[in-house]
């Protein structure tokens, strides 16, 4: 049994065929890519897998456990973290309440203890403060701890959204397109971090993005979908070879 599996997984949006059949499985610790041209069916993948979208047919295991009919929540909290295309940041929140509010998501703190702000709200505060600037830290931006997340700079706000996710102490962290918008430097500090982060915490990440030089540098293996379907995977050799994947990117036969 993988520690992910996606079975035989579709999602169909009235005459849109997503995802047709998908099979993945994915193990632990280790770093994957997903790539395909616009419109293959990658978002929907990550949305599948994080309780956004039910597939039509298939199913997903996280650990030999059905997700499909979980909450986006509870499968937050079974250990999937994720960041999103377009950077979804609480703006006017402080960099670090940003990743507070993560810490919080999965704190056993009651309402009650939140409310009278006891003993036990205050020392559970004060860990999660210091787990956030630790993640702050490991991102490079731990000085703009106090600053607005909707203020930061743009690349800065990615590594915010990737330490929001870390936040989640996630098993499984799916990255859509970390580096869309980043400028080469900052796509190649980018592309570090993500792998020393992966190793360090040996965590699986799953990672969708159109940076091929990045993808082919960490990638241990590479998922490549073409209109909704799988048509080849394997390290960045293989996926760079293969006739579909150059096809389905050149347009040529
Ligand atoms: N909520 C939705 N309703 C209807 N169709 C959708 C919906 N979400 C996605 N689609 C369609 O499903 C297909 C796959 O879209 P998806 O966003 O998953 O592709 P993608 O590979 O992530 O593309 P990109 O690289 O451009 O982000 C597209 O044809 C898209 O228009």
């Amino acid at each position: 049994m993988a520690f992910l599996e996606v079975e035989n997984m579709s999602l169909q949006f009235g005459g849109v065929k997503a995802c047709q059949n998908v099979n993945m499985r994915l193990e632990p610790g280790i770093l994957y890519g997903l790539i395909g041209p616009n419109g293959a069916g990658k978002s929907t993948i990550f949305n599948v897998l994080t309780g956004i979208y039910a597939p039509t047919t298939g199913d997903v295991r996280l650990g030999g456990q059905s997700l499909v009919g979980k909450k986006p929540y509870e499968i937050a909290q079974m250990g999937i973290g994720r960041t999103f295309q377009n950077i979804r940041l609480f703006k006017e929140l402080s960099v670090l309440e940003n990743v507070m509010t993560s810490f919080y998501s999965s704190s056993e703190t009651s309402i009650r203890d939140m409310i009278f702000q006891n003993k036990k709200f205050k020392q559970e505060e004060e860990e999660i403060r210091m787990k956030s600037m630790e993640l702050l830290d490991v991102m490079g931006i731990k000085d703009l701890a106090e600053v607005p997340a909707g203020g930061l700079p743009y690349g800065k706000q990615r590594k915010l959204e990737i330490a929001r996710a870390l936040g989640l102490n996630p098993k499984l962290l799916l990255l859509d397109e970390p580096a869309a918008g980043l400028n080469p430097a900052e796509t190649r500090e980018l592309t570090t971090l993500i792998r020393d982060i992966q190793k360090q915490r040996h965590i699986t990440v799953l990672l969708i993005e159109h940076d091929m030089g990045l993808v082919m540098k960490i990638c241990e293996k590479i998922y490549v979908l073409v209109q909704g379907q799988l048509v080849c995977e394997g390290v960045a050799e293989v996926v760079q070879n293969d006739k579909r994947v150059i096809e389905a990117y050149l347009g040529v036969d």
